[in-house]
């Protein structure tokens, strides 16, 4: 399924937050988008994911404007993954993770065999079992994040948008969600934005890098072509240098002055 922002902007109220944005997701790949505090990153993956309407040009999922489908459809077809917050309500986590099938629910139906399947499986991958009959709002912040990212994957999406999802996570978790996500993709065909701080994390995991500054695309390609000591001056007024190594091909180190 392909996502497309096609010449997007959005304005709140006469200040500009996003303009001239274009964007093509196709099935399979990974994005990253990277760029400072309030570069409009948070803005753009709710325009992608229908929850805000764009005021200029089109958000498509295969080539249908994202706001003449239904909200079900939607979900049905797009899964977000935002920062991971308590909750007013005091779910388990287990009622998180079915939250994640009720797009693919029939109206007041109780769950299905295979959305039991579905949610032992995925709570197998993520390692998040032992946690089910737990009060998620008890959960640590990374714990919380996991288990987002295993709702996400419980409702079968096509494409999923995560805004920062390694925030609160340690470096090990930060790699094995991300793995988790990369693997899905590949597994599913599915696709992945994914608003990202750390730029290593964006070359290792990211098919393509999206960098954003003040609500414009400043560059759009290849991790390689796009997080370069240039533009990491240029957009985050950072000194950097980017190292070839084995494996993780790119590091963002500072320079020595
Ligand atoms: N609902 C809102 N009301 C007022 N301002 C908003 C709202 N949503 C976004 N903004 C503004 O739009 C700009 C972009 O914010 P956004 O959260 O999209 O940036 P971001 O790149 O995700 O930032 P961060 O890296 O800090 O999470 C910011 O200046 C923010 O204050």
């Amino acid at each position: 399924m392909n996502l497309q922002a096609c010449e997007v902007g959005w304005d709140l109220g006469r200040r500009t937050i996003l303009s001239g944005v274009n964007i093509d997701v196709a099935p399979g790949e990974i994005v990253g988008l990277i760029g400072p505090n309030g570069s409009g990153k948070s803005s753009l993956l709710r325009l992608l994911a229908g929850l805000r309407r764009p005021t200029r040009g089109t958000v498509s999922l295969d080539g249908v404007a994202i706001g003449a489908l239904p909200r079900r459809a939607v979900a049905q077809r797009i899964a977000v993954v935002e920062q991971a917050a308590v909750t007013d309500q005091n779910p388990t986590v287990l009622d998180v993770l079915e939250l994640g099938r009720t797009p693919h629910r029939r109206s007041w139906s109780a769950g299905s065999r295979r959305d039991a399947e579905i949610i032992g499986a995925v709570s197998r991958d993520t390692e998040i079992e032992s946690l089910l009959d737990a009060q998620y709002n008890a959960l640590s912040g990374g714990e919380r994040q996991r288990v987002q990212i295993a709702r996400a994957f419980v409702q079968e999406p096509r494409v999923m948008l995560l805004d920062e999802p390694t925030n609160h996570l340690d470096i090990k978790y930060q790699l094995s969600l991300l793995e988790l996500v990369s693997a899905h993709v590949r597994r599913t065909d599915a696709s992945a934005v994914i608003a990202l701080h750390d730029l290593n994390l964006a070359a290792m995991f990211c098919d393509r890098v999206v960098v954003l500054a003040d609500g414009r695309v400043i560059e759009n390609g290849t991790p390689d072509r796009t997080i370069t000591a240039e533009t990491v001056d240029a957009v985050f007024g950072v000194r950097a240098r980017i190292v070839e190594d084995d494996g993780v091909w790119v590091r963002v180190g500072r320079r020595q002055p």
